[in-house]
């Protein structure tokens, strides 16, 4: 058996849902492919295929008015356009071109024109009038006609390119010659509209890319010379001068400055950074000149990530696009039959006149279209994700920018998501061993643990500059602690509850311990041995935020509640000074079985945390949230991140949500209400054939704009 492989490809021209459904039942019938995705807003297609060559997908959709390029080259808008495109990562381009250059736009300047000129002919020589107007229908409708039939015979016999083809024919059959004429310049200029309409969507999410500058000054001993910024290597040195943007993600070596991060984090106020601290690509450096080791590469950096993962996330349907496309399937046929019925029926059964009905009957076909309602959901779901991404607020696809509206309970963990998740060791209290020892024992367990409380007794050891010995047989135990073989001995440093289980405490230890956790301390326990060696006291702050996200989030009418490992003690003086319920002593799994608990009793729960001891719990939870401070968040476990480690984001990713299925709603109504009111003046004989590719192509460009204006959210 060979290899599935699965390539993304660019499409130029795909302007609407519907042109996707076209593209994907057209590639899904060459031999080879198993599964196809489009993306309008996107402007991608996947395909899953057995060494299909590019030219076999090429050869399907080029008929049906559309280009095809390899991801991460330009999608030429003009199909017949045989010229290299140019390859790279600068060349970002989602395939529109200045939109006058466009097949679409000359097809409909070329129609207009043949109108115009139709109409100077008759006012000249009336006797041609009539000819002159066919010949001008024909330039446009041929070319309509042509994708018609190319969509008969790749699966998609309903498009709007054949209801319209049937329509003008029709007309022309029953004598309205200019108005059949006027139906296809309409349509023509709609389809130019759409384009732009979609073009703008995307060039959103293209323009967070376009922050990154395109060059960097490398810096090569006392000189800098001018590079590409894409060709930056890791490590490499660059220097970054005042007012100009970073060209890449890294870490300040030298220098001081103010950086505006707002490009990336939607907060403009600029923050001070200085060496040791990360920068991120497309920021702004304010005020002096700085030296910065480059720690991603262009492909990888923050920006890259956001806008790939907001283009896949672009390309996985939501539910509601799900079932409106579904709909849709039955929607345009169903009105085929009206048509069909509304032409004939009256005339049949009540004897009224036949062109009349075939008249109304043929303006139905063009109510048909389902194009403004499948695009409703995707249109502001793409908007929405682009505007969260600007914020740093990452969403993985439709589905869960959709569930998020829902949620009614929110369990946050507390170590690095309501804390800042940088402990600093407060008190070390020896028992049985003096207290470097504690120190210089409790770092050799930590040495190459990446818990947070490890970093802190690590970077104690450091600042103390006590030795490290060597350990063996070093193993975590999760929620508990860790142990391992130091000098011969078996070292345990873990919570109070854990090391109680291996040790009896004496009352004193217990009175100390429960003053340094009423203090909102975490305490880790070292045993020596069956010895209690010392206490290792530590705290870690809130967050500067923490009450003001939690009171959003009451404000919003959703529940909060804390879930932490740590002792009961520290986590309710924690709690107390944030107004929060909280589960305390908590291993991994409880945390799990906390959500599950709540899901139970009907709760729909989201779950925010760093991953690290609540990876089972994030995966329960009905939306698990990965919250940290820059481009190291754990993404690939969670269904949404918070990149920038605010607290009230949680509530502004709710308000996100809300306000796209608002959004939603409205679109539907206006793109169903449309259609009513045409259905019914087409009927009532109050309007006729223009008015209703009007009210299609104008249904269309409305919920466009209207899934823009997502693109200018602002929380709250
Ligand atoms: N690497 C470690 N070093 C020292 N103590 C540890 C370590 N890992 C766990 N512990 C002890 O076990 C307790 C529970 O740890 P766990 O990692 O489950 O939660 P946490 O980091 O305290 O908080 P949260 O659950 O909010 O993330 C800690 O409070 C600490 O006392
Ligand atoms: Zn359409």
């Amino acid at each position: 058996m060979t290899q599935a492989t699965r390539t993304r490809y660019r499409v130029g021209g795909m302007d609407c849902g519907a042109c996707a459904t076209k593209i994907e039942n057209a590639v899904s019938r060459v031999p080879g492919v198993s599964e196809v995705g489009a993306s309008y807003t996107a402007g991608t297609l996947n395909v899953t295929h057995d060494d299909v060559p590019f030219a076999a997908i090429q050869r399907a959709i080029k008929p049906l008015g559309y280009s095809l390029a390899p991801d991460g080259a330009t999608a030429a808008s003009d199909a017949s356009g045989g010229h290299d495109h140019p390859r790279g990562h600068d060349h970002f381009e989602l395939g529109d071109g200045p939109w006058w250059k466009t097949p679409k736009a000359i097809l409909a300047l070329t129609c207009g024109i043949a109108m115009l000129a139709a109409w100077l002919v008759g006012m000249v020589v009336p006797d041609i009038g009539h000819e002159a107007f066919l010949l001008a229908l024909l330039v446009g409708l041929i070319p309509v006609g042509r994708r018609a039939i190319a969509g008969a015979m790749t699966g998609s016999p309903f498009s709007i390119e054949t209801l319209m083809t049937i329509a003008a024919i029709g007309a022309v059959i029953i004598g309205a010659t200019e108005e059949a004429a006027m139906v296809v310049l309409l349509f023509l200029i709609g389809e130019v509209l759409e384009g732009v309409a979609a073009s703008r969507a995307r060039a959103s999410i293209k323009g967070l890319a376009d922050l990154v500058p395109k060059t960097a000054l490398l810096v090569d001993g006392d000189s800098t010379t001018e590079v590409a910024a894409a060709s930056l290597a890791l490590n490499a040195i660059i220097m970054v001068r005042p007012g100009d943007r970073i060209p890449a993600d890294g870490t300040i070596t030298q220098g001081q400055s103010a950086i505006d991060e707002a490009p990336v984090t939607g907060e403009s106020v600029p923050k001070t950074k200085q060496p040791g601290d990360a920068v991120f690509a497309g920021t702004i450096n304010t005020d002096a000149v700085l030296h910065i080791r480059v720690t991603a590469t262009a492909s990888d950096n923050t920006i890259a990530r956001v806008v790939q993962l907001v283009e896949e996330a672009q390309e996985s349907k939501a539910p509601t696009a799900r079932f409106i496309d579904d709909f849709s399937r039955y929607y345009t046929p169903g009105v085929l039959v009206v048509g069909a019925l509304v032409a004939t029926l009256p005339p049949l059964v009540l004897g009224q006149s036949w062109s009349e009905w075939v008249y109304k009957g043929l303006a139905i076909l063009l109510i048909g279209c389902p194009c403004a309602l499948v695009i409703s959901t995707p249109a502001a779901i793409a908007a929405a994700l682009s505007a969260g991404a600007r914020r740093g607020l990452l969403l993985k696809g439709g589905a869960v920018l959709e569930r998020l509206h829902t949620i009614t309970t929110v369990a946050l963990d507390k170590t690095g998501t309501l804390t800042q998740g940088k402990p600093q060791v407060t008190d070390i209290h020896p028992v049985a061993r003096p207290l470097p020892r504690i120190l210089s024992l409790a770092a050799a367990l930590e040495t190459g643990s990446s818990h947070p409380l490890a970093l802190a007794i690590l970077a104690r050891a450091k600042a103390d500059g006590v030795p490290v010995p060597p350990s063996a047989a070093a193993h975590a135990i999760p929620g508990k602690g860790l142990s391992a073989r130091v000098g011969g001995e078996e070292i345990f440093l873990g919570s109070a509850v854990a090391a109680a289980q291996r040790v009896a405490f004496t009352p004193e230890l217990d009175t100390l311990i429960n003053r340094y956790t009423d203090a909102g301390k975490t305490v880790s326990v070292l045993l020596a041995g069956d010895e209690i060696a010392g206490v290792i006291a530590m705290r870690d702050e809130p967050r500067a935020d923490a009450r003001a996200g939690l009171d959003a989030l009451k404000q919003i009418n959703v529940d909060v509640i804390m879930l932490t490992g740590d002792n009961a003690r520290t986590a309710a003086a924690i709690g107390a000074d944030l107004g929060i319920t909280v589960r305390a002593d908590l291993m991994p799994q409880d945390k799990q079985t906390i959500v599950r608990d709540l899901q139970a009793s009907g709760q729909i729960v989201a779950k925010i945390g760093d991953g690290i001891n609540d990876a089972p719990a994030l995966a329960a939870a009905d939306i698990g949230i990965a919250m940290g401070g820059g481009t190291d968040v754990a993404l690939e476990t969670a269904d949404a991140a918070i990149l920038h480690g605010r607290v009230t984001d949680i509530a502004d990713m709710i308000g996100l949500s809300r306000a796209t299925m608002t959004n939603i709603w409205q679109n539907i109504s206006v793109a169903l209400g449309l259609k009513v009111v045409f259905l019914i003046t087409t009927i009532a004989g109050i309007t006729g054939l223009w008015p209703a590719i009007l009210a299609d192509t104008g249904a269309t460009v409305l919920v466009t704009l209207n899934a823009m204006r997502l693109l200018g959210w602002r929380p709250r």
